[in-house]
């Protein structure tokens, strides 16, 4: 059977993306959720010509008549009513965040001026109208949209929401996600693994690549059993967006899930990608739901929850999902297939330039391995000899 190459996978899976819906969220739950609403100023920023500097407020004019010793009328603070000047040949000692008094266009800053028997002497020779002054709407005018729908909300967001007083904001929903491992000789993490056993990994590795999307995932475990196995998965289709699987998509007799699911009515779109590791991952869908059938060696299911996975949620929630990381190959690399390697590589900077130097490992099983690397670098199939200062697009995971 002809393998699916990478890219046609890849399209696939993005051709089958999802929305989830919006809901409204409290905005100090909204770090690393995407923003599903246009934030626009409620008013000017600054909302009023806003004193800069502690120090004394005056008129320009006053000054450039030749007048430097100016009678204080008053103290403007800030959290204050806006106060006037009333004679234009006094000033009004003004705090840094005040409004700026009627009637006064500078502010000179105490460290540049005197004060003495309620004058204050301002020891300059020239002064700039609105010196000190962060004028009203200089940042920003009223109406203006300061973040934008499908911005992922960080600090930065954080703060803007909190001033402009949006305490609810719309986000995209996340999809309900079930992580499914498979296999008899699988273990829960608190036991002893008997010598034929060993303890399931891949479902928390999955759990942890999915909460850097900040998306909840549940997880379950099912025997190599046909009957629990349609049970159960019928059961989660219902009540989940995505199910992710990893393990029981290959060759072996115990490796029922396409045949489960396709009892289920998940249509296949594709089975087997002409890549390494992870070949034989299956992806299907049902009606709205999607399933990623990943194979289970733990690198294999790792790099294709990185490569198909993220951009199928990136693009659903409706982020821009293209991944513009490279990195360069930092020694030459012959790999013979005819298939995509997913090359796994520890990424230092050098003079401004990302390098990737290979940490082949033992194979998908190795999954120590990915202690040692941190990205993966994905060298295309068309080709076997990959020389050092080529550059490749790089799947980080740090
Ligand atoms: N005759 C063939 N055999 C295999 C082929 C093939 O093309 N022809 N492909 C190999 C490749 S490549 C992979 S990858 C694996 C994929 O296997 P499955 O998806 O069927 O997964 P399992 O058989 O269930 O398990 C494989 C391996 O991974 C371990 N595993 C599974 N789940 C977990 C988990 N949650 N945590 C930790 N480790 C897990 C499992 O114990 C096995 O060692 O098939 C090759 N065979
Ligand atoms: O291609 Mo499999 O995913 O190496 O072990
Ligand atoms: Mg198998």
């Amino acid at each position: 059977m002809e393998l699916t190459t990478v890219k046609d996978a890849l399209t696939i899976i993005l051709n089958n993306s999802e929305e989830f819906g919006i809901e409204e969220i409290e905005f100090m739950h909204s770090a690393g959720r995407v923003l599903k609403e246009n934030i626009v100023a409620d008013r000017d920023f600054p909302p009023f010509n806003r004193v800069s500097m502690d120090g004394v407020a005056f008129s320009s004019k006053a000054f450039n008549e030749g007048i430097r010793k100016f009678k204080i009328e008053g103290i403007q603070a800030a959290g204050s009513k806006q106060l006037t000047l009333k004679n234009e040949h006094h000033c009004i000692e003004a705090m840094t965040g005040a409004m700026l008094p009627n009637n006064t266009d500078v502010v000179i800053q105490y460290e540049l001026i005197t004060i003495e028997n309620g004058f204050a002497t301002i020891n300059l020779d020239t002064v700039k109208k609105y010196q000190n002054v962060h004028l009203k709407g200089l940042d920003r005018k009223k109406n203006d949209v300061l973040i934008s729908k499908n911005t992922i909300i960080s600090a930065a967001e954080i703060g803007v929401l909190a001033t402009v007083g949006k305490s609810k904001v719309k986000v995209g929903k996340q999809p309900r996600v079930m992580i499914v491992s498979t296999g008899n000789e699988l273990v829960e993490v608190t036991e002893t693994p008997a010598e034929h056993q060993i303890r399931r990994s891949n479902v928390y590795t999955l759990v942890a690549l999915l909460e850097k999307l900040n998306i909840k995932a549940e997880t379950s475990h099912i025997l190599d059993d046909k009957d629990t196995l349609q049970t159960n998965i019928q059961s989660f289709l219902k009540d989940n967006d995505v199910l992710l699987f990893s393990g029981a998509v290959s060759k072996g007799k115990f490796d029922f899930i396409p045949e489960v699911l396709d009892n289920l009515g998940v249509e296949k779109l594709f089975h087997k990608v002409k890549q390494r590791p992870g070949k034989p991952f299956w992806f299907g869908k049902k009606g709205a739901k999607t399933v990623f059938a990943f194979p289970g060696n733990p690198v294999s299911t790792f790099v294709s929850c990185l490569k198909y996975f993220y951009p199928w949620y990136n693009k659903s929630i409706g982020l821009n999902f293209e991944s513009k990381h490279e990195a360069i190959l930092n020694e030459d690399f012959y790999f013979k297939p005819n298939l995509t390697y997913f090359l796994q590589v520890k990424l230092n900077q050098e003079n401004g330039k990302l390098l990737a130097t290979p940490i082949a490992g033992k194979g998908s099983g190795d999954l120590a391995n990915l202690i040692d690397s941190d990205a993966f670098l994905e060298l295309p199939h068309n080709r076997s000899n990959f020389i050092k200062g080529e550059v490749f697009p790089l799947l980080t995971y740090r």
